[in-house]
């Protein structure tokens, strides 16, 4: 169980400047240097012993057990900085545990305290070794060459070493992160170490949310060292925020309980604006996504020709069929009688549509309600300039495009291959919308520069039509926070955190090739069950 301090540190995100700050601040306050060290570097070792066996460790090992740490080969990764000194920490309490410790120390000039403790280890026996070629078989590696520290590219023969390491097939745990990675674009250095599990150090880094980072975490885990709130709010305080999403927030943000007294246009009305002749699926999953929101009344705005076909699947909601154009594209907006766009709580508007529907997005576009644009939404927003066009909207808009779809939205903003979280940053700020940026790490961005991470989520989801999805909860979650006075951008994050733990679940029971987007929507209502 989490205490409020823990809860509240698993959520801050911090660059290496900040923690380097906050760091500052502790040890300005007096915390002596030797006696955090002594206390991270306790807290990786416990962890480390507790490791359950796999079948990756030989004979099912309980690590746990002293007696049975006996033979099991633990190598120490150590570079020249306060990473190779925690590294060396946690060797020195391995070896009394029991286990089997080797030492690799590839560098001739350590910061002072590293070298203490490698001379210390040295003294008790440990083998050390200076070259890659000379290091025995181990049954784990512990990788404390570089952390937070590491700027600059790495070269031989560290890189290749690194590489060398890589290729054995044997867990690597890092400390604080892979050795190699940008602490805060989640870039690969050169070259860098390929974790099984990265033990990050007392705040989450924003490497951890990069999606070009995740290949070399491995399973992530925070080791929470206690550091004082006050020290992280002095710091903090007049950067935008970087929070990750834990379940409390996001279900925060649910209308649930629902007042006994209400009725249905007071749970929000939804309009969806999706399909065409050729894209009719999109229409459906979009459509199943707004269901599982809850949403009080639904429209669904489509072709002509698809609307037997949507009221088939969808029986609860309002379909609107619309002339069509020759390519079978919706050529315009017609809402039954005494309708109009103001009479919807919010508009998500975009998939399937195909580019031929542009007067219909300019239509939506022009109207004073939330609304979210998705898909050739996005493509079509893009033709017009999406910066000028968002800057004449009067009510909020949420973009949701996955990469492709922001480098045409925001062709002037730093590539989002290279860091993501400041590219979604600056769209949001350029564009004064909300801007989602879909990925296996889905970041959120407001106008006034805060973002939010979706920190777990499953390449299940890396299928045509889970996006459309997405569009559907989002704009179901959307139109019943508008009768609700709900912060747009906490909606966002909880649709955004809702689909993927549908996801993740559909991938428990169903493995990672199990979860087509239509089997998406029939788990999303199992991630609130639960
Ligand atoms: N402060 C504390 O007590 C606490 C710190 N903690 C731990 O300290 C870590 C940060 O320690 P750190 O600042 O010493 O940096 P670190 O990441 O070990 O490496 C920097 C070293 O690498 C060197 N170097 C850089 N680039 C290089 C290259 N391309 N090729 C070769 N060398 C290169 C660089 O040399 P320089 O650039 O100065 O020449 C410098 O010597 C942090 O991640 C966490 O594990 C926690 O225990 C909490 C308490
Ligand atoms: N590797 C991945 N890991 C986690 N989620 C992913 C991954 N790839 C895609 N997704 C998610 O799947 C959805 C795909 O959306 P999108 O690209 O718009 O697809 P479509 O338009 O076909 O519906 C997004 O929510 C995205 O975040
Ligand atoms: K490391």
């Amino acid at each position: 169980m989490q205490n409020r301090q823990e809860e509240k540190i698993s959520q801050v995100v911090v660059t290496a400047v900040q923690m380097r700050d906050i760091e500052d601040r502790i040890f300005a306050a007096g915390m002596p240097v030797v006696a955090l060290m002594e206390k991270v570097a306790g807290l990786i070792a416990r962890r480390i012993q507790e490791i359950p066996p796999t079948p990756l460790f030989k004979g099912g090992y309980i690590l746990s057990n002293s007696l049975q740490a006996e033979g099991f080969r633990v190598g120490i990764l150590v570079g020249p900085g306060h990473n190779g000194g925690d590294a060396l920490v946690v060797a020195r309490e391995l070896h009394f545990r029991g286990y089997e410790v080797w030492i690799y120390s590839p560098f001739s000039k350590l910061k002072e305290l590293t070298s203490q403790h490698l001379q210390y280890a040295q003294s008790l026996g440990i083998p050390i070794y200076q070259t890659i070629e000379q290091l025995p078989d181990s049954d784990l590696l512990i990788d404390g060459l570089f952390g937070f520290g590491l700027e600059r590219n790495l070269t031989d023969p560290i890189a290749s070493a690194i590489n060398q390491l890589n290729e054995l097939s044997v867990p690597i745990y890092s400390i604080d992160l892979p050795s190699g990675l940008h602490t805060d674009t989640g870039e690969v250095l050169g070259t860098a170490i390929r974790a099984t599990h990265t033990f990050c150090l007392g705040l989450w880094k924003l490497a951890f949310f990069q999606d070009q980072a995740l290949e070399y975490l491995g399973k992530a885990e925070l080791i929470d060292f206690d550091i004082p709130l006050a020290d992280v709010e002095a710091v903090l305080k007049n950067a935008p925020s970087i929070k990750r999403i834990i379940p409390a927030t996001a279900l925060a943000n649910l209308t649930l309980p629902r007042p006994q007294v209400t009725h249905k246009y007071k749970e929000g009305h939804l309009l969806l604006i999706c399909g065409s002749r050729r894209y009719a699926g999109g229409a459906i999953l979009t459509g199943l996504g707004a269901r599982a929101s809850g949403v009080g009344m639904l429209s669904i705005a489509v072709p002509e020709s698809l609307k037997s076909l949507l009221v088939s699947h969808l029986p609860e909601a309002i379909i609107v069929g619309c002339p069509e154009t020759e390519t079978g594209a919706i050529a315009q907006l017609q809402l039954p009688e005494k309708t109009d766009l103001s009479s919807f709580n919010a508009i998500a508007c975009g998939p399937g549509l195909t580019r031929d529907a542009t007067p219909i997005v300019q239509e939506v576009i022009n109207s004073d309600r939330p609304l979210i644009l998705d898909a050739d939404g996005l493509n079509i927003l893009a033709q017009m300039g999406a910066i000028a066009t968002l800057k004449k909207r009067l009510a909020v808009t949420v973009l949701t495009p996955h990469t492709g779809e922001f480098q045409r939205l925001f062709p002037d903003v730093p590539n989002a291959k290279h860091d993501r979280v400041q590219a979604v940053q600056e769209a949001a700020a350029q564009s004064k919308a909300i801007v989602l940026l879909k990925g296996a790490r889905t970041a959120i961005a407001n106008p006034q520069g805060a973002v939010w991470s979706i920190p777990e989520s499953t390449p299940a989801l890396a299928r045509g039509g889970s996006g459309d999805v997405l569009t559907g909860l989002l704009g179901g979650l959307l139109a019943q926070a508008a009768t609700k006075e709900i912060p747009v951008e906490n909606i966002v994050v909880t649709a955004a955190w809702w689909h993927s733990q549908a996801g993740i679940i559909a991938a428990q029971e169903r493995t990672e090739l199990g979860v087509d987007a239509f089997t998406l929507t029939q788990y999303l209502i199992k991630v609130l069950s639960n």
